[in-house]
Formats: structure tokens, C-alpha cells, sequence
């Protein structure tokens, strides 16, 4: 078995690859920075012994000296770092310089090639939340190209960067309506409006370049926060442009996903 490793800015996802059936985890394990010690307890639970461990971090060194440290005294495993770059798992990317490219939205896109052939949108909704589309799969080489992204704060950072920037204003929580009437409400609002305006507009974006509406896919711990202003917003819009509803799909872990993609060629 070959541990799967997705370090963001929260959160470590864990989740886990059989090379020789495909057979994946059931549910990632999701942990905090401060708690990569729990990792002990929880491989220790599993079934089988990992063999190796493939991953991306754009956390920060300090977190992947932790997780390399753990799973060296663990399993003495060394972790193999995905990076971005030009090219990989039948897919280019079109970022002037590739290695700037979070790899975890690089592994993503890998990812999400295996659940269509559609021109297609990522949405992440993480610490940071990234807006990224994948072309369709039409060339005779099947090769794709991932044709850039938006990055902006997500929906967490938007609701602490308020409470922290102003002298009024709290976290705000609730639900997103037409006209809020109350603070926690008009943040609530406000967040999920910037959260899915900036989703459609790269949907639109996607329509004019490809000809055909991006298909929606969405990840990340903060989707729940924009999920209903996401949808309505989008369902209304495909509406207004005679299209057929056709909503956005959660992706529980894309990174993960492309990780498992690429783990036969990488080990
Ligand atoms: N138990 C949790 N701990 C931390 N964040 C959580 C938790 N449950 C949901 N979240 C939300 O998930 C977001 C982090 O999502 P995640 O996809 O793990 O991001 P990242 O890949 O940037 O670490 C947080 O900003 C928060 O809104
Ligand atoms: C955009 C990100 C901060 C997202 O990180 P996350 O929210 O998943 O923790 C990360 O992919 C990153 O550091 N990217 C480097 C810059 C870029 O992708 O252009």
C-alpha cells in the first residue's frame, strides 16, 4: 500500500493507494499541522504497512520536516515531493513558469481528468480558494491542458480577516439571503456571494474560450460555507442562458485522486 499525502495550509489529507488492484481509501484522514502526531495512532491502525508515501505540500518546510520525521520513525519511509512542471500524467500546464504552480492544484488536475474528458472547472474551497479549468481531452494524443486558475482568500479567511481587520465586526455565521438584515448575515452573504460571483465568472470565461459550459466540480473544507449560493447562482445562470440544469459535483479529494494517477509512474 502506498500512503497518499495532500499537506495544504489547514489541513493534511491522508489517504491511501493498492497499486496492484487500484483500491483506495474508504475516507482521508484529515489532520491539523499541531496534530501530525496523531498520525502514529492512526497508521498504526491500519491493515496493512505502507510501502512508500507520494505527496504534495504547499504548507511550508516546517510541515514537511514534521511528516517526513513521522513516517520515517513510523515505517521508515522517505516521502516522494510532487512538484509542479510542464508537463505530467497527459496533461500541460499553461503557467509561464510551471513551478510556481501550487502542486496541489497541479495534482488536482490529474484528478479531476479521471472523473471527465469535458472541458471541466475546479473549484477549491480551502484555505485559499482556487478557480482552475482543465481543457477537454480532444486532441489525438489525448492530452489536456490545464489553462490557469484564480486564487483568493477562501471562505474561512474572508470571515477572519473581517473580524481581524475591523474593530465591529465578529466572525460572522449564517445563511446567505437577497438582503441581509442583521451583521452575521451580511458577512455570511457577502462571503458566499465573492465566492461563487468569482466561480462564475471563470465558469463564463470557460463558456466563451471552449464554446461549451465548463463542467463545475467542487473540493475543499470550506465548501459547505458557499454550497447553496454556489449552486443557485449557477443553476440561474445556466437558466438564463437556455441551458440544462446541470449541477456542481463534489469531489471529496481531487489532490488525492491525482496522486493515485500518477503513483505508477512515479514508483
Ligand atoms: N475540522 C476542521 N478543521 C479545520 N478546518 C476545517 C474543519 N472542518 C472544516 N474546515 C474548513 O476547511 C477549510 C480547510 O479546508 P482544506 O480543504 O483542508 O484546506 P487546505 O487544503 O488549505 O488545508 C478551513 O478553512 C475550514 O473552513
Ligand atoms: C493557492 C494555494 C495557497 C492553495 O493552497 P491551499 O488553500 O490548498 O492550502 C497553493 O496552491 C499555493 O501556494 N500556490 C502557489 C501559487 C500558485 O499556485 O500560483
Amino acid at each position: 500500500m502506498i500512503l497518499l499525502i495532500d499537506a495544504g495550509n489547514t489541513r493534511i489529507k491522508i489517504g491511501w493507494l493498492d497499486i496492484a488492484t487500484g483500491r483506495r481509501e474508504d475516507a482521508a484522514l484529515a489532520l491539523r499541522h499541531v496534530d501530525v502526531a496523531e498520525l502514529a495512532l492512526r497508521t498504526k491502525q491500519l491493515a496493512f504497512t505502507p510501502i512508500a508515501a507520494i505527496g504534495v505540500n504547499v504548507a511550508g518546510a516546517s510541515v514537511a520536516r514534521d511528516l517526513a520525521e513521522t513516517l520515517q520513525r513510523l515505517h521508515s519511509l522517505e516521502i516522494r515531493w510532487v512538484h509542479s512542471g510542464r508537463m505530467a500524467g497527459g496533461i500541460t500546464n499553461a503557467y509561464e513558469v510551471p513551478e510556481q504552480l501550487g502542486a496541489d492544484r497541479w495534482v488536482s488536475m490529474m484528478g479531476l481528468a479521471r472523473h471527465t474528458d469535458e472541458a471541466a472547472m475546479l473549484a477549491t474551497f480551502g484555505t485559499a480558494t482556487t478557480l482552475d479549468t482543465l481543457g477537454p481531452k480532444d486532441n489525438e494524443q489525448g492530452t489536456r491542458l490545464f489553462h490557469g486558475g484564480l486564487i483568493l482568500p477562501g471562505p474561512a479567511l474572508m470571515r477572519s480577516s473581517l473580524a481581524a481587520g475591523t474593530a465591529n465586526l465578529p466572525e460572522g455565521n449564517g445563511e446567505a439571503v437577497a438582503f441581509p438584515i442583521h451583521t452575521h448575515q451580511a458577512i455570511a452573504t457577502g462571503i458566499a456571494a465573492a465566492q461563487a460571483g468569482a466561480l462564475l465568472r471563470q465558469w463564463r470565461e470557460g463558456l466563451e474560450r471552449f464554446g461549451v459550459p465548463p463542467m463545475v466540480y467542487s473540493a475543499g473544507g470550506g465548501w459547505d460555507m458557499i454550497e447553496d449560493e454556489a449552486q443557485r447562482l449557477l443553476t440561474k445562470a445556466r437558466k438564463d442562458l437556455g441551458l440544462a440544469a446541470e449541477p456542481i459535483r463534489w469531489l471529496p479529494n481531487p489532490v488525492l485522486d491525482g496522486l493515485a494517477s500518477l503513483a505508477p509512474e512515479l514508483l
